[in-house]
């Protein structure tokens, strides 16, 4: 992530900015990318303040490597005790499925990392681990399962899937309301949309775009260059940045 962020970050300013040891702690006190609509959160649970002015900022122009291991302690931080709040105030936490299909060993090394970070955070996860040659059918129904379950908030398919699986069909059973890695057509068509919002984006340009803001980065106006055009991080990265 930290060499997508850096090369979208040379890309889209020749120079960008040096903060000092303040202005970052300032920035990264709360996640500043465009908010997402939450889901089923009680009218008095608020995750977040207000994101910080960016004015401030703008003035020195250096170059600067974004460090995106301390952004992520920081927002992994700050999530830990959102989580911990949640929990105390409505005593429940929230719940991500996640189905791996086969045995590649880097989506078992991600959907790893994925399981190991909600429980650094209190959230829960389900893990459901299906064989390589496994039906449509079947991890339908686990994603039925999944859909209907209420303590579940998230699912995501980890990409890719054997090739003997219809990919469309089989995200397109994701409930759009779970749909954390916004891969359903709904998000993805709103988020392509002028004026309308997706309930989830793609995390991988999404991270990109808090590193950009966090660094102080004034997306609006400025040339890009996105290298690829995967539906993972491609097209939805050159989408958030037209945003
Ligand atoms: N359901 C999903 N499947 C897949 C996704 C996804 O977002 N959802 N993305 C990839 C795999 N993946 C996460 O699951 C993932 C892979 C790589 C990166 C990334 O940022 N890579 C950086 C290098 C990071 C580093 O090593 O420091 C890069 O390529 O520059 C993010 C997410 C496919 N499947």
């Amino acid at each position: 992530m930290l060499l997508v962020a850096r090369k979208a970050l040379a890309a889209v300013h020749s120079k960008a900015i040096r903060l000092t040891t303040r202005e970052v702690h300032y920035l990264s006190s709360i996640l500043v990318s465009p908010p997402l609509v939450s889901l089923d959160l009680p009218e008095n649970w608020i995750p977040y303040s207000d994101p910080p002015p960016l004015a401030a900022f703008e003035t020195e122009q250096k170059t600067v490597v974004i460090d995106g291991k301390v952004i992520a302690e920081e927002i992994r931080t700050k999530i830990i005790s959102e989580v911990g709040k949640m929990k105390k105030a409505v005593g429940k936490v929230p719940g991500l499925a996640v189905v791996l299909v086969g045995q590649q060993r880097d989506s078992q090394t991600y959907v790893r990392n994925k399981i190991k970070a909600c429980e650094e955070a209190g959230i829960k996860s389900v893990l459901a681990e299906l064989p390589e040659d496994c039906s449509e059918g079947h991890i339908i129904s686990v994603l039925k399962e999944f859909n209907e379950d209420t303590s579940i908030h998230g699912v995501l398919v980890q990409l890719p899937l054997p090739q003997h699986l219809d990919e469309s069909k089989i995200l397109n059973m994701v409930r759009l309301e779970k749909d954390v890695d916004g891969f359903h057509p709904l998000n993805m068509g709103n988020l392509a949309m002028r004026g309308r919002e997706p309930l989830f984006v793609s995390c991988t340009p999404k991270g990109c775009v808090e590193l950009l803001i966090r660094a102080g980065v004034e997306i609006a106006g400025k040339n890009a260059v996105v290298i690829g055009r995967s539906n993972i991080v491609g097209l939805p990265m050159s989408l958030l940045l037209q945003a």
